[in-house]
């Protein structure tokens, strides 16, 4: 039953998505991705203007079709001075990492629509200091519940995020910021979810950036 409302919600989002046509956003979203990232620096001993320690990453992904459009994002971010890695998809829904700069050459993975850069990959472990994660999303609501495309590759991921922060005393939960378009965002609906659903901590929209559920 609920995964039969997800595949209603989900029929329904990417309808939406093929039939009205968006405005470009990419330069307001980058935008509103680098203000985020530079308040969290802000949250975190007022480090807003200093420069960025080296090696401090984020993780993002690619945009395809009709998903708001990451690329002045990834260009942006990495100008600041983040190392900008995107995801590979692996055998059984898992998902590596690998860096992603300007024009590096890039293939079409063989298990997803998706385009990937060509080079090394590796798994989240191996990344140092991520400052935060952008996930693709088709919706999300006000609790952080995030609507992907149904592969549960970002939800895989996450558990395993969750199990390994779990088992290292005091280490700091990584930001989630799921990336939609402004009406894809629904802050007084509940999105159906089940008891494998990670929930997102934020969602950036071109509009804006809104922190989620009950730790705002
Ligand atoms: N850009 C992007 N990269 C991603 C994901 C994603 O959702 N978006 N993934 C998340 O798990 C993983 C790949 N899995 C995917 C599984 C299904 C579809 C998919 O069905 N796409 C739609 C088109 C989407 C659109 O145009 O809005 C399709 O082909 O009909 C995409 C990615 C990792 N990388
Ligand atoms: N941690 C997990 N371990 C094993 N299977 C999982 C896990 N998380 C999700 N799944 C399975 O993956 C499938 C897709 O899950 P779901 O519909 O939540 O995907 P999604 O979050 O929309 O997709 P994605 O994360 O790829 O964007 C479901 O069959 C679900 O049971």
């Amino acid at each position: 039953m609920k995964s039969l409302d997800k595949a209603a919600w989900r029929s329904q989002l990417r309808a939406q998505r093929r039939e009205q046509p968006f405005p470009a956003a990419g330069a307001t979203l980058a935008k509103v991705a680098l203000a985020w990232l530079e308040s969290l620096r802000t949250n975190d001993g007022g480090l807003a203007g200093s420069p960025l320690s080296v090696g401090t990453s984020v993780c993002a992904y690619l945009s395809i079709g009709s998903e708001p459009d990451t690329g002045e994002l990834l260009a942006t971010l990495t100008a600041a001075g983040y190392a900008t890695y995107v995801p590979v998809c692996e055998p059984d829904f898992h998902m590596a990492w690998t860096r992603w700069t300007p024009g590096v050459p890039m293939v079409r993975s063989t298990l997803a629509p998706v385009m990937e850069p060509v080079g090394k990959r590796f798994s989240f472990a191996e990344l140092s200091s991520v400052e935060a994660i952008l996930l693709p999303a088709l919706a999300v609501d006000g609790d952080g519940v995030r609507l992907g495309q149904g592969g549960g590759y970002y939800d895989r991921f996450l558990a395993g995020l969750t199990a390994e922060a779990g088992s290292k005393a005091g280490s700091k939960s990584v930001p989630l910021a799921a990336v939609v378009h402004e009406h894809e965002f629904f802050p007084n609906i509940s999105l159906p979810h089940d008891d494998l659903d990670a929930p997102v901590t934020d969602v950036l929209t071109p509009a804006g950036h809104r922190r989620l559920g009950k730790q705002s």
